[in-house]
């Protein structure tokens, strides 16, 4: 839930270099999306399936060559805001996450546009349940930590309306109905390309007690936004 939504403490000290190297870890993230989703479609023969296990198995090899022992946690970025390249949803560094790139509006709605293929599948042609959670889970989470509380999923209540397809640009939405101290509660929805609710969520995010004193007072850094001013508010219905 915290992607971009802090600036770093710390100064980034290769602002330029750093950018080289972020933009070979996705190049090298999204290769693996691509290969990901062929080995999932793919029909080739048994003799070339075990040639490529075996090729992919020397690459690997490679990359640990040089790895960290510990997930990556949050870091300073290029751009000097913090970032979570591991996130599963978010993370640049992920190949399992599609990834979302979410974004917020003026009146503190978060959005993603969203289009999975193969590699989510769960009822023939739709996405897989646990994925869609997981997409409002993040979308809906960024909204209250780009008011400064990115909290923990205490509750995370799914409804699905209608299937996700496959293949299809959806559109996520995050809003905030209520801020309470350090919990706030928050909506969501997936909506296919004819404006029809595909599923929606309520849910329930709670600044840690271990994380109140480093946040200190919420500080709305990313988005500038009051948390009292988006209290009460909803999206804009389309
Ligand atoms: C820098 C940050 C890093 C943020 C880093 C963000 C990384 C991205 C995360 C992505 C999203 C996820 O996947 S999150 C991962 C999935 N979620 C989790 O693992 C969370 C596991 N649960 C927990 O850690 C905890 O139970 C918390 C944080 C939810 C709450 O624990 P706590 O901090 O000790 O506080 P606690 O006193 O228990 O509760 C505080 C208030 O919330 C209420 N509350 C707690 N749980 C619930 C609940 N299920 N339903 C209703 N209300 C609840 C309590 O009644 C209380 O209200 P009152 O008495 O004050 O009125």
């Amino acid at each position: 839930m915290t992607d971009g939504a802090f600036a770093s403490p710390a100064a980034v000290e290769d602002p330029d270099a750093l950018a080289v190297t972020e933009q070979a870890q996705g190049d090298l993230a999204e290769s693996l999306r691509e290969l990901v989703d062929a080995c999932v479609r793919t029909r080739v023969d048994d003799g070339t399936l075990m040639a490529v296990a075996q090729e992919v198995r020397t690459l690997t090899q490679r990359l640990l060559a040089r790895a960290q022992s510990d997930p990556l946690g949050i870091e300073a970025t290029s751009d000097g805001r913090l970032r979570d390249h591991g996130n599963p949803m978010v993370g640049m560094r992920n190949p399992i996450a599609p990834p979302l790139a979410v974004t917020g509006d003026a009146d503190g709605t978060m959005s993603a546009s969203l289009c999975l293929g193969a590699a989510y599948e769960g009822p023939p042609g739709c996405v897989h349940g646990g994925m869609v959670a997981a997409v409002l889970d993040q979308v809906v989470g960024s909204a209250p930590a780009m008011i400064g509380r990115p909290g923990l999923t205490a509750y995370l209540n799914t409804s699905y309306r209608r299937p996700t397809v496959l293949g299809t640009e959806h559109v996520v939405r995050g809003w905030i109905e209520e801020v309470d101290g350090w919990k706030v509660r928050a909506r969501g929805d997936i909506r296919d390309p004819q404006g029809r609710v595909t599923a929606e969520a309520d849910a329930l995010f709670v600044v840690p007690r271990w994380a109140r004193e480093h946040l200190g007072t919420p500080t709305g850094d990313a988005a500038g936004i009051d948390p009292a001013d988006t209290a009460t508010q909803g999206p804009a219905t389309s």
